[in-house]
């Protein structure tokens, strides 16, 4: 079997790093004599117009009793961030298309490669989609939300709360930072975590799992997730496993802003069981239902304030790369 490579690339991605390594992927490609054709994504959204695209002319899904050795099979490479990522498999599996995505992470949280084992670095992630040689199944979740009539899909983690309010916060401030091009970069991102912690009132939150009813009256986070990061690197559930079909489902009640702290640190050494205020389980379906106005943030992108009624399940995609790292300089 033959493959032609489609590459989308979000050159924006990371700072720049989806230029970068877009860069590094066509001189490996061409070293190796493989065919390929790219597609930059040259403003917010446009994943989603070249998939719809190449979903009505090219990709195609992978079928193992089909291989023939002249055949060209046409496989999808996406370069960019988790944001990326997300939009491409949420517009695949809106048309229906189970074509097989291959991925090399180039934002700046890289939260799906981490969860899933890509590497970072774009020559070994390289190397990964090359030597798999076939699609594979893994466990992402879709979700459908009532009150707003919508639906998609979560490659990493989807939460109501604070995790939510500083993705807002975070947006706003490189809003403000383009106008004000003396601001230390840092701070842009550390003083919205501060303004949202601070903010952040406990709010009510029912949520139905496991045959059970749980009702937190002061939840502060509530993130559901297939895998253990979020917020670039951040374990919020070490235990959850990316090969199981089933949720992590992480709550925190607010308590005292010194128990919130406290959490935070504990947090950081991968320790936050230790916390009454962390509650955890796993779950294959799970309907959450949260009254007040909040935040939600859905793989990193915002969704504006407002009530939620979601309800979260595994959902299969089919991917192409292999989590065995392959010690290959170029
Ligand atoms: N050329 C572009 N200019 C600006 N935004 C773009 C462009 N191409 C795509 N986008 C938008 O960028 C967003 C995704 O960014 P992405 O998450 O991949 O990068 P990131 O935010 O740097 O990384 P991460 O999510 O890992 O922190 C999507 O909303 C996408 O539509």
């Amino acid at each position: 079997m033959k493959f032609h490579y489609h590459l989308i690339v979000n050159p924006a991605s990371g700072g720049g790093k989806g230029q970068r390594h877009s860069d590094i992927i066509v001189e490996l490609l061409k070293k190796h004599q493989h065919t390929y054709t790219m597609y930059f994504t040259e403003y917010q959204d446009h994943e989603i117009a070249l998939i719809d695209r190449l979903s009505q002319s090219t990709l195609i899904p992978w079928k193992e009793d089909q291989i023939e050795e002249d055949k060209v099979f046409p496989l999808l490479i996406v370069i960019g961030g988790d944001g990326t990522l997300h939009q491409v498999i949420e517009r695949l599996d809106y048309l229906k298309n189970e074509a097989p995505v291959a991925y090399i992470p180039s934002g700046s949280g890289n939260d799906f490669a981490r969860g899933f084992g890509i590497s970072l670095d774009p020559v070994q992630a390289f190397w990964q989609i090359i030597k798999a040689g076939k699609s594979k199944e893994i466990n992402i979740f879709s979700y459908e939300e009532q009150i707003s009539g919508t639906r998609g899909v979560v490659v990493n983690s989807l939460g109501i709360g604070i995790d939510g309010a500083i993705v807002y916060q975070t947006v706003q401030a490189e809003k403000k930072q383009l106008l004000n091009q003396f601001f230390l970069s840092s701070i842009v991102y550390i003083l919205p975590i501060f303004k949202a912690i601070f903010k952040q009132r406990g709010f009510p939150v029912l949520i139905e799992a496991n045959g059970q009813t749980f009702n937190f009256k002061k939840t502060f986070l509530c993130t559901m997730t297939n895998h253990p990061y979020f917020g670039g690197g951040i374990a919020i559930a070490p235990m959850a496993n990316s090969q199981s079909a089933e949720l992590e489902c992480v709550v925190v009640e607010k308590r005292s802003m010194l128990k919130i702290f406290h959490l935070i640190f504990l947090l950081l050494f991968k320790k936050q069981e230790k916390s009454k205020a962390f509650v955890h389980f796993s779950t294959s379906k799970v309907r959450i239902v949260s009254t007040t106005q909040q935040y939600c943030q859905v793989d990193g992108e915002v969704i504006e304030q407002n009530a939620f009624d979601f309800t979260l399940q595994p959902k299969i995609q089919n991917v192409w790369f292999q989590n065995v790292w392959f010690n290959m300089k170029e």
